[in-house]
């Protein structure tokens, strides 16, 4: 039996991974240990655990899994961090088994995996295999534009939707650093940072990842099939991406509570708008994070 310590278990990524675990059929012979919540940020108590698990899961702020990962230093334990810590740092795997054709066999035998960020799933889903393919040249100023569910704003920002009825919109990271450029620009292959606005709507969970190009600006001036081709081949076979026909109109959360992620090429032919939906909270986080676990566990 693997016994799983999820760190951070009463958060929201920690909450949805505790679900997923336990709705696994019984075969997958899982334990979940869990932490005495009076102690839930006790630095002896954590490591207690950590001891004992064959995985932990973290599912804390930054800093509170940079601690983690000393916690454990000297364990048995591997760890999959939900964090934004560890995504581009020497060591760790990151956890986007679709990434290449090895990256499934990478995290199987990784000690430390990062699970990716919600926004950056979708944009290195689309951009990643177009840099290999060459229709996107590595120098290409890349702008991303995103919405996503209030619940990518962690508990804080949930209560405050739910009780007072939040805002309708808004765009944020206006200082145009959002944390999660680093590992966009790294696994994308893109080497300038993308200019990425994203923004939360009041919906709790859903996430629609755009990405406008000009295809007169791209060598060789490829056509939308070829991009939309580009990607089926790069998803064939993938339970949880699909690359589908563009719609006229697409609905932020029409994935919430799924764990899969569509991929479409929208056009007139001249240019053309790459977009990826997911839920913020399954493909962009716990259900990427069971993905990741059980890869690591074999099964
Ligand atoms: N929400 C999302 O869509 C996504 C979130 N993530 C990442 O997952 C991580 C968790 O986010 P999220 O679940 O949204 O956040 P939440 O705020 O909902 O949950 C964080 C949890 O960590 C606990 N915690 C805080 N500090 C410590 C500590 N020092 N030791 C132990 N536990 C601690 C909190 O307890 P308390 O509330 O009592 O302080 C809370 O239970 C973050 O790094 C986030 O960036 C990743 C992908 C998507
Ligand atoms: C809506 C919202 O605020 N989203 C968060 C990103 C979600 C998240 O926490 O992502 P990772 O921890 O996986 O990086 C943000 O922009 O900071």
């Amino acid at each position: 039996m693997a016994k799983i310590f999820i760190d951070g278990e009463a958060g929201t990524t920690g909450l949805g991974i505790r679900q997923r675990i336990q709705a696994l059929p019984r075969t997958y012979d899982l334990e979940i240990l869990s932490i005495d919540p009076a102690q839930r940020k006790d630095a002896d108590a954590r490591r207690a655990l950590l001891k004992q698990a064959d995985i932990a899961i973290l599912c804390l702020p930054d800093d509170a899994a940079r601690e983690a990962v000393k916690l454990a230093e000297g364990l048995n334990v591997r760890l999959l961090d939900a964090s934004t810590a560890h995504r581009i740092a020497p060591g760790w795997v990151y956890g986007l088994p679709e990434l290449d054709e090895q990256q499934g066999a990478r995290i199987r035998t990784a000690k430390y995996v990062a699970n990716p960020g919600c926004y950056s799933t979708g944009a290195i889903a689309l951009l990643h295999p177009l840099v290999t393919a060459g229709l996107l040249p590595e120098d290409h100023r890349v702008s991303i534009n995103a919405v996503s569910g209030y619940s990518g704003a962690g508990r804080v920002a949930i209560e405050e939707h739910e009780k007072n009825g939040g805002p309708a919109f808004f765009l944020y990271g206006l200082d145009l650093h959002h944390k999660h450029l680093p590992e966009i620009r790294h696994y994308s292959g893109l080497t300038h940072s993308p200019l990425f606005v994203p923004s939360v709507g009041h919906f709790p969970q859903g996430m629609i990842v755009s990405i406008p190009l000009h295809l007169k600006d791209l060598p060789g001036y490829p056509t939308p099939r070829d991009l939309e081709a580009t990607l089926t081949k790069a998803y064939r076979g993938c339970e949880h991406v699909l690359v589908l026909p563009p719609e006229t109109r697409l609905l932020a959360d029409a994935l919430a509570n799924t764990d899969r992620m569509e991929l479409r090429v929208h056009h007139n032919g001249e240019q053309v708008v790459l977009t990826a939906r997911l839920d913020n909270l399954g493909k962009g986080a716990s259900g990427a994070a069971i993905q990741n676990l059980l890869l690591m566990l074999g099964l």
